[in-house]
């Protein structure tokens, strides 16, 4: 068995530290992959710590994979050894209902499986990429396209398609205006990405501080969401938002801001709910409220595609191992610009 050393945290309270395991022998239809980077997305703090209540300990975070092949089974056909791939949240899905059929694996009908706290059929539960190694079935691997920087490209194993999903779903494009709340992780890739689809897109942020940057990644205007004159000029002009918040807030003064028929979807999951939001506002410009997880396996691929041929990256900050703890607590003062990918060599 492929020994591994990972870092887990073992209870809510725990700092992760570092934990020994075994990784299995790759199966006829898997790779096994020795992890390169791995990306720190907020949820892997709301997990390690338990905010969404569901965590197994130990807890070892980490969906945003970067690694090269070390071993295939006799089966695979699509990777071999020292190729560079990529392994984003989700390793495994049931691939007979509908939704896997559509290659939409992240809303499979019995619950795909997370690359961390994801069930197992034998009672476990699976160990993320803070982690030397990882054994993947062969269909929930990613090929990293060569002009893709290995660092630059972890983070979009989730914050990419995260983002990059709902903008496709709700067909932004050219002619569009598209708000984006919360310059973060997801943040930062959701206007890379709006911008090179076409879109006009429009940040929202409680931080002045990040005018300069916001703009510098592609959005042409910066609302400061605490100022009530900023927010106002922006009434009924959005046609969709995408709401990055890892906290509850108030929905109601971005509803404002979307035309007739605009979408405002969300994809952070705060701890606690947001404040219900108003019917009015919703009902008199038939405006909707939605929700967007992640992205399926063959959409993944499609962006990292979309990514190599638009130059785009994740803005990172290059972290040891065993700096996690420390930017866990800087993530949730915002202090990343705009996100930490954890170098594995660091690690052993
Ligand atoms: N839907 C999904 O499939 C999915 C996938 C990945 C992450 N997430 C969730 O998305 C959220 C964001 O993740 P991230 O990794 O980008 O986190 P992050 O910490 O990098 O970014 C969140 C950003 O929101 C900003 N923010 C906080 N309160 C704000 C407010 N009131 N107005 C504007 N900005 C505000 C923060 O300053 C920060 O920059 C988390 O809750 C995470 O769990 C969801
Ligand atoms: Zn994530």
């Amino acid at each position: 068995m492929p020994q591994t050393l990972g870092y887990a945290a073992q209870s809510a309270d725990a700092d992760l530290a570092p934990f020994s395991f075994d990784r299995r022998e790759p199966g006829l239809d898997e790779v096994l992959i020795e992890i390169t980077h791995c990306g720190v997305c907020h949820s892997d703090l709301h997990q390690a710590r338990n905010d969404w209540k569901n965590t197994a300990y130990p807890c070892i975070p980490g969906h945003e994979i970067i690694g090269t092949v070390a071993a295939v089974g006799a089966s695979v056909t699509r990777f071999k050894a020292g190729d560079t791939v990529g392994v984003g949240c989700l390793v495994d899905s049931c691939g007979s209902c509908g939704h896997c059929d559509e290659g939409l694996e992240q809303y499979c009908d019995t619950g795909a499986t997370g690359t961390y706290n994801g069930r197992l059929p034998d009672g476990g539960h699976t160990y993320g990429g803070y982690s030397q190694k990882i054994t993947v079935k062969e269909s929930f691997v990613l090929r990293i396209p060569d002009t893709l920087d290995r660092a630059g490209a972890a983070p979009l194993l989730c914050a990419g398609i995260t983002t990059y999903s709902p903008l496709r779903h709700w067909k932004v494009g050219p002619g569009q205006r598209v708000g984006v709340v919360g310059l973060g992780g997801l943040g930062h890739m959701a206007v890379k990405l709006a911008r090179a689809m076409g879109a006009e897109v429009v940040l929202f942020t409680t931080s002045p501080g990040k005018v300069e940057d916001a703009k510098r990644l592609g959005a042409s205007e910066v609302v400061i969401s605490k100022d009530r004159d900023q927010m106002k000029a922006q009434r009924n002009t959005l046609d969709f938002i995408l709401n990055t918040v890892a906290a509850s807030h108030n929905l109601n003064p971005y509803l404002d801001c979307l035309k007739v028929n605009g979408s405002l979807v969300l994809v952070g999951v705060p701890e606690e709910a947001h404040p219900s939001p108003s019917v009015g506002r919703l009902l008199s410009k038939r405006r909707s409220i939605a929700g967007s997880a992640i992205g399926g396996i063959a959409e993944t691929q499609e962006m990292l595609d979309f990514c190599a041929e638009h130059g785009i990256h994740s803005d990172i900050e290059m972290i040891a191992m065993a700096d996690i703890n420390q930017a866990y607590e800087r993530m949730l003062k915002s202090d990343v610009k705009y996100r930490f990918v954890i170098d594995m060599a660091t690690l052993g």
